[in-house]
């Protein structure tokens, strides 16, 4: 297949969210290498610091009112123009990257992200794997016209009601999430260096997730509870649209 031959997004779709994608190996591995080694290169000063993780701002400033851009560099438009080619979901070239570095007991909290962009988020992950938790936006969990009182039709609705969702990022996986998942749910990380496989929902063994060793896997307390042991640095990059761009400073 050609770098940019577009992929049936379908056969990616994962879990009873049609709006999640998972693709597997969407980089290789010296690819993984290149962007670990242009990330790693950039100047301290680069970096931002948050309470629980360090990021890099690629692309400009987001603002209420839209993006005050910069270009993105080369090695980051290489693997953003493919994003674009590939899942034909972005209606113009995305342009903004953040890139999260998490240690192994860093996450990120469950969050909705901005009004700013376009409700098509692609992440790619990098260095180590990681759980993300998908959780139904806690709006969506009050029952309509059920002011507090026992749940009526409880056997109707168990079909309809939204349920939690996790997937497990592989590195070299891209993530993608649209619409349903990115408008009534939430989503984050755990801030903890054991993540449990058991609401994951892309098969972990299906996606390699056993190829990597047993080391990952461990059996504990009666349920045989499988988890992911976080060993290593995962670095990921948040590709965006954010579709109002400002060209001129002074005009808004
Ligand atoms: O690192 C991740 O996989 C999630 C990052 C994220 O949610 C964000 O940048 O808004
Ligand atoms: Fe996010």
């Amino acid at each position: 297949m050609e770098e940019s031959d577009p992929l049936r997004l379908e056969d990616y779709a994962v879990g009873p969210l049609r709006t999640l994608i998972y693709i597997p190996n969407f980089i290789s591995a010296p690819e993984e290498s290149q962007l670990l080694h242009h990330i790693y290169e950039a100047p301290m000063s680069k970096w931002k610091s948050l309470k629980n993780r360090r990021l890099q701002n690629w692309g400009g400033v987001v603002h209420e009112k839209g993006l005050l851009p910069q270009d993105l560099p080369p090695w980051i438009t290489k693997i953003t123009q493919r994003i674009c080619e590939q899942t034909g979901l972005f209606p113009s070239p995305i342009n903004h990257v953040l890139i999260n570095e998490y240690l192994p007991n860093q996450g990120i909290m469950p969050h909705q992200d901005g009004p700013a962009y376009f409700p098509v988020v692609a992440i790619l992950s990098l260095g180590s794997p990681a759980v993300v938790d998908f959780t139904p936006h806690p709006r969506l969990d009050e029952p309509a016209a059920n002011n507090g009182g026992p749940p009526s039709d409880s056997c109707n609705q168990a079909e309809e009601t939204p349920r939690p969702v996790s997937l497990l990022l592989m590195p070299h996986s891209l993530l993608i999430f649209k619409d349903e998942a990115y408008s009534n749910y939430l989503h984050g990380i755990e801030d903890s260096d054991v993540h449990s496989l058991a609401e994951v929902v892309n098969s972990p063994e299906g996606i390699g997730f056993q190829a990597e060793g047993a080391a990952g896997l461990e059996a504990g307390g009666e349920e045989q509870l499988q988890v992911v042991r976080r060993r290593a640095t995962r670095v990921s990059l948040t590709c965006r649209l954010v579709p109002k761009v400002r060209r001129n400073l002074f005009k808004f």
